[in-house]
């Protein structure tokens, strides 16, 4: 039993001792479950003071022990999928020290990185990677010559992506010395979904645990062969025609398993058999429990997925006190209520339905939501589907995401002009999941295809008039985005209004400077409007709210009237504001001296922090929109309007 931390923490005299995987083969095997207890209980204290991702790493404790414990890491590569279990990983790999720094500025990211250490191979964070880079690492050793064991740990919701089977169907057909460790914990972020998670619960159940002696001999059986593999194989084949291989023996895997992921007897003696005898492809389903060993993770699983800091002797999670209503529930409640008054509204999500505000719609109307598991290719045109037989799909897919399924954005729905509609939650900076979740290219790749109406939210009332003017539009796909995290506190209509298309809107008058925003930034050019005022340079403030189409007439008037042209948004280039710049070339509107300066998200991947600092470091807030005005003039400001020259 996991000896919970208090404070100060618990010894960890086995751990103080294992600081690479290299002191791990000088414990013996029979004082890894105290190791295991140790592992968890230094996972449990750092995540509660930091956050984070807490069920998924306690679930591959022992699995991540033994898997150090028996190959030889870093030469054999480890890699894990999504990446967000890979804390006990850290801790084992020299990174214990740091643990605490988990997701902070300038501390360890949440998820593998290669620019982080030797012992992690891949960079992770998107899920269903880990099988295709680790086929391209035992490819590699191949052509190399070189005797080296991959083995991508992977979890049963990302085995509902259709890359992972791309990647099983490559791997069989080249047959290669490919270990993939199948961790099947019967839960993603939610409770699984889809006809694989049940097929995996039938193998889990139907096929007991093999008895280890039963498996070391079918193991030996199979790989200690010394017969030729194709002989093998045909056996293998033969077999499945008799007793029904799994699905992953049609693919060409030796699939052993399931074997109990928390025991070390189980676990070492196949893993061992598999380094020392295995040839070709071979799939380990292990089951797992996650959120394994800390009772309050254990009851609640889905809550214990991703976690604020917490009381380790309670599990009360740390509530930041909101001000405003989070974008997310104000998205999902506007939903809810369209839905309400219009039964061909329908919602899919990839697998986040608490990440998207999904399970309130869900709540509310369940038979017209749809939760297709972690597939967004697959979400987008399931949706095109919908939307040509006449439904309303609200495909609610995190910006960072959608990146994923952007051929079926194009292919299935902007070409064929099908209403789908794009709620984009997480758009800009996310913070602490970093540089993998930045919402930064939405607008850029969207905003690109002819027919999109691109929209994005200035605040938690427009987001509510978003949501309205999407359910009502039915001429061709559109998006709106909106940001992690809450509004700003500004009253809620009673219901949204429709928007007109293509319209933005003045909300402060000036003279000289006009700040034009795609998005939230807003409320930092209302600020800097201020600065800007009150230094003299009377400073008009508008509001796109659409990238596309652009507000031609709005923009007509801000170049005709003003000095200085500011646009700013939380995207990369490309976006918005390459659609202004494009505009008024085409117009001549830059013939005449107007001193345009376009601010986006700059040309690199942002490491992780808090937001507002990331914002603050790309200059994206209000003394960086000053300090860009004042040098767009060429002259110099007082130190009082922000740090910026
Ligand atoms: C492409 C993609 N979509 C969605 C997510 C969000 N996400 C992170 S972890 C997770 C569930 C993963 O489930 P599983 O692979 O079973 O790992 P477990 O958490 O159970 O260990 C999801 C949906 C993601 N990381 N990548
Ligand atoms: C690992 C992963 O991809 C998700 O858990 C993600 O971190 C959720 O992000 P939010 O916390 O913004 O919902
Ligand atoms: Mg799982």
């Amino acid at each position: 039993m996991t000896q919970l931390p208090t404070n100060p923490m618990p010894a960890t005299p086995l751990l103080d001792k294992v600081n690479v995987p290299d002191d791990l083969k000088k414990v013996d095997d029979r004082d890894l479950p105290q190791l295991a207890s140790e592992v968890r209980a230094e996972m449990i204290d750092a995540v509660s003071r930091t956050g984070g991702h807490l069920g998924a790493g306690l679930g591959v404790v022992e699995l991540t022990i033994a898997i150090h414990k028996v190959f030889d890491t870093p030469n054999d590569r480890l890699i894990f999928d999504v990446g967000h279990q890979c804390y006990p990983h850290k801790i084992l790999t020299g990174r214990r020290d740091r643990i605490r720094t988990l997701r902070q500025e300038g501390g360890l990211s949440g998820f593998t990185r290669r620019a982080e250490s030797e012992y992690d191979p891949f960079g992770a964070a998107h899920s269903s990677t880990s099988i295709s880079a680790g086929l391209g690492m035992a490819v590699a050793a191949d052509l190399d010559g070189k005797s080296r064991n991959v083995i991508a740990v992977i979890g049963d919701g990302a085995m509902s992506a259709g890359m992972a089977y791309e990647a099983l169907n490559n791997a069989g057909a080249l047959d290669a010395r490919l270990i993939v460790i199948l961790n099947d914990n019967d839960m993603s972020i939610a409770p699984p979904t889809g006809a694989m998670s049940a097929y995996l619960a039938r193998l889990a159940s139907g096929r007991t645990y093999m008895g280890i002696r039963e498996v070391g001999k079918k193991l030996t059986a199979y790989l200690g062969k010394t017969v030729d593999r194709a002989i093998t194989r045909a056996v293998e084949h033969a077999r499945g025609y008799v007793t029904g291989g799994t699905l992953f023996e049609e693919m060409g895997f030796y699939h052993i398993g399931p074997i109990d992921g928390h025991s070390f007897d189980h676990l070492l003696p196949v893993l061992r058999n598999v380094r020392d005898n295995g040839r070709g492809p071979v799939l380990i389903h292990v089951v797992t429990q996650k959120g394994k060993g800390y009772p309050p993770a254990e009851a609640a699983v889905d809550k214990y997925h991703g976690v604020n800091k917490f009381d380790v002797i309670t599990g009360a999670q740390a509530k930041a006190k909101p001000n405003a209503p989070a974008y997310t529930s104000v998205f999902a409640e506007a939903l809810v209520q369209e839905a309400s008054l219009d039964d061909k509204i329908v919602a899919i999500t990839a697998a986040m339905p608490s990440g998207t505000g999904l399970d309130r719609f869900a709540a509310v109307h369940p038979s017209r939501c749809f939760d297709v598991g972690i597939a967004e290719q697959h979400a987008v045109t399931f949706a095109a589907g919908l939307a040509a037989e006449g439904y309303k799909p609200f495909a609610a897919l995190y910006s960072t995401f959608l990146q994923r399924a952007y051929d079926q954005v194009v292919h299935d729905v902007a070409i064929q002009g099908l209403p789908v509609r794009f709620p984009i939650d997480r758009a800009g900076f996310v913070g602490a999941d970093g540089p993998t979740h930045a919402g930064s290219f939405d607008t850029t790749y969207l905003a690109s295809l002819p027919g999109f109406v691109v929209m994005a939210a200035a605040d938690e009332a427009e987001l509510k008039h978003m949501v309205r003017t999407a359910a009502a539009y039915d001429e061709g796909p559109i998006s709106f985005r909106y940001p992690r995290g809450e509004g700003v506190g500004v009253e809620l209509p009673e219901r949204g209004e429709i928007l007109p298309i293509g319209k933005g809107r003045i909300i402060k008058e000036g003279t000289k400077v006009a700040l034009l925003s795609f998005g939230t930034r807003l409320a930092d050019c209302l600020v800097a409007a201020e600065d800007l005022d009150a230094a003299g340079l009377s400073t008009t403030v508008a509001d796109a709210r659409f990238a596309k189409p652009l507000d031609q007439d709005l923009i007509r008037q801000l170049a005709r009237h003003h000095e200085v042209l500011i646009t700013i948004e939380e995207g990369a280039i490309g976006g918005f504001a390459s659609h202004v710049l494009h505009f008024l070339a085409e117009e001549g509107l830059l013939d005449g001296g107007l001193r345009v300066r376009p601010m986006v998200i700059p040309d690199i991947w942002m490491e992780q922090a808090k937001p507002e600092a990331m914002y603050a470091r790309a200059g994206l807030d209000s003394a960086g929109i000053v300090s860009t005005v004042f040098k767009a003039l060429g002259q110099k400001h007082s130190v009082g309007f922000g740090a910026a020259g």
